[in-house]
């Protein structure tokens, strides 16, 4: 897959643990985040992950940032992005098996690299269950057009 990855000032270190890690799965990984631990603004880099996610430039996002919540609410602001904060495995696969989420998030000062790894790897192994579920997502992006 194509993945894309963003992050801010936060999640430096932890972006290349798992650029690295998803790269080693045998990933495309293309990096829209801060490469620089100076302070800057998640926003920025949500909506660049949002986009190339919406877009089809990527098959589908990962993004870090002190909690996750930051960067995700700046990523779901694009039209037609799910992204969902993940701090534990079960919401990892619950996330594409029930929401489709096409991006995941985490926060660097929330869960270490070895358990970012097993959300990420929980998320990319699980495939969307579809049926009753369906419907739900169609209705979250119904609240887009209104
Ligand atoms: O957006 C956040 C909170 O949900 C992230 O954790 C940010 O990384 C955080 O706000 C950055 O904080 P800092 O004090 O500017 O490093």
């Amino acid at each position: 897959m194509k993945i894309g990855i963003g992050n801010d000032h936060s999640a430096v270190e932890m972006k290349f643990a798992i650029k690295k890690y998803l790269e080693e799965m045998g990933h495309e990984v293309v990096n829209y985040g801060t490469d620089s631990t100076e302070s800057c603004d998640y926003p920025e880099y949500g909506e660049k992950v949002g986009r190339a996610v919406a877009a089809g430039e990527v098959d589908c996002g990962v993004l870090i940032c002190g909690t996750g919540v930051g960067i995700s609410l700046a990523a779901n602001k694009v039209k037609g992005v799910r992204a969902a904060v993940c701090s534990d495995v079960t919401t990892a696969h619950l996330v594409k098996e029930h929401n489709n989420a096409n991006i995941i998030a985490f926060g660097a000062r929330i869960v270490g690299i070895e358990k970012a790894k097993d959300i990420v790897k929980a998320y990319l192994n699980a495939e969307f269950q579809g049926g009753r579920h369906e419907k739900r997502i169609a209705m979250i992006h119904e609240i887009e057009s209104r």
